[in-house]
């Protein structure tokens, strides 16, 4: 797994690169930002602007200082005390970067998401359009989550995430995960102080998955996991990703220089073409489809369309356009994609041919349940 190691960092020759902070990084230990801290990462995007690399910052840290404002030492659990929080402490964090990057002077832009925002395709394409003209213009975007209005059903969720989709959004050579941790290592150091450290790995590679635990420090909310899971993501849009500490001196600059720190996550999966990214990234699951051995065959190893035929049971309620899982003989998912039919319609085809489709529903719109066009190979 560390065979690899390549003598320059990847960040070396990337032009657009999101850079993501945990929690942990810009508050001191959840008790209120660190404006020192804030102030380090303002002068080092703005050494890498100089170079002439573009960046884009995803920032956590609102519910951290949004505590600390309130006077709460615990982090609350009711959904509207953590939205309270964060309308609170994004005030906090956001006056605090555009001090910081003003003393290079650079302007900043405050950008809040949800899920909701990037699954509609217009307001993907919109948001896009936005962070690209903020990049000509030399401002430093600054990106969260919009937690005040984020309930579970349209929320990314954590911030190693929403760098993820940030990088696949703007198209970006690499992805920082700034953490408080070294990076990967085969299991969580604060449980195994003996664990061994990852320095370099592919993207996608799903023992990593296996070493990867969630949150060790309280303030954080992804852990590990979430930064394996967005390393993979960000890998379909071509993206390298580094899991670096925050508490190196000058990790960025140094990274930027070709210096290899922390866990280098090559991207080495087949890309997706931007569409099929949109697809794979934001729309929600709305059934699954149990395929026979034929049906798996013809979709992965021939490039195929699905058919009815090749259908074996159907889960869920869903509508002509909606995003449906292909499962294979073991019920792992092996495809995804936009279906051509209801659920109650796809439940009255499958296991026929195309060619009955007519006769069962009255009419026949397309031949295939799901179109190779529309389908997502996983
Ligand atoms: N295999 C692992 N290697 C490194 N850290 C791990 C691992 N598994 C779990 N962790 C935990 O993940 C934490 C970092 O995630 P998190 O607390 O969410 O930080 P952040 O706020 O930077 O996102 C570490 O402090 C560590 O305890
Ligand atoms: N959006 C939240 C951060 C969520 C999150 O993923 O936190 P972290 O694991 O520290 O990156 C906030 O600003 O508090």
């Amino acid at each position: 797994m560390n065979a690899h190691a390549s003598p320059l960092s990847v960040i070396a020759s990337a032009s657009r690169i999101v850079a993501k902070v945990g929690s942990s990084l810009v508050t001191n230990d959840g008790q209120g930002l660190d404006r020192q801290a804030v102030a380090h990462w303002a002068s080092q995007i703005a050494a890498l602007r100089n170079q002439g690399k573009q960046v884009v910052l995803v920032s956590s840290g609102a519910i951290a200082e949004g505590m600390a404002r309130l006077g709460w030492a615990k982090r609350p659990t009711s959904m509207h005390e953590l939205q309270a929080a964060a309308a609170v402490g994004q005030m906090g964090l956001a006056q605090a970067y555009e001090v910081a990057f003003s003393k290079h002077n650079l302007r900043t832009a405050q950008i809040l998401l949800t899920h909701e925002d990037l699954a509609d395709r217009q307001r993907y394409l919109n948001a896009r359009s936005t962070l690209f003209a903020l990049l000509r213009l030399g401002v430093v975007p600054i990106v969260n989550e919009n937690d005040t209005v984020a309930t579970d059903e349209i929320a990314v969720g954590d911030n190693d995430t929403l760098g993820a989709l940030v990088t696949n959004l703007i198209e970006a050579d690499a992805l920082i995960i700034l953490t408080d941790q070294r990076g990967l290592y085969e299991s969580d150091p604060r449980k195994n102080p003996e664990a061994r450290f990852v320095s370099h790995a592919k993207a996608g590679d799903l023992t990593l998955e296996a070493m990867a635990g969630g949150t060790g420090s309280g303030i954080g909310k992804g852990g590990m996991l979430t930064k394996i899971l967005a390393a993979k993501r960000a890998a379909r849009s071509g993206a390298h990703t580094v899991i670096a500490s925050g508490r190196e001196h000058e990790v960025m600059v140094r990274l930027a220089a070709g210096e290899c720190i922390g866990t280098e996550l090559r991207a080495e999966l087949p890309v997706l073409s931007a569409r099929k990214q949109w697809m794979a990234d934001h729309l929600r699951l709305r059934g699954k489809l149990m395929l026979d051995a034929g049906a798996v065959q013809a979709l992965l190893v021939e490039g195929k369309s699905l058919l009815p035929v090749g259908v074996r049971n159907i889960e869920g309620d869903f509508e002509p356009g909606d995003v449906v899982a292909c499962l294979d003989l073991e019920g792992r998912e092996c495809a995804r994609g936009l279906i051509n039919y209801s659920s109650s319609e796809a439940r009255r085809i499958m296991g026929q041919p195309s060619s009955k489709i007519a006769e069962i529903l009255g009419a026949m719109t397309e031949a295939e349940l799901v179109h190779r066009d529309n389908l997502i190979i996983l």
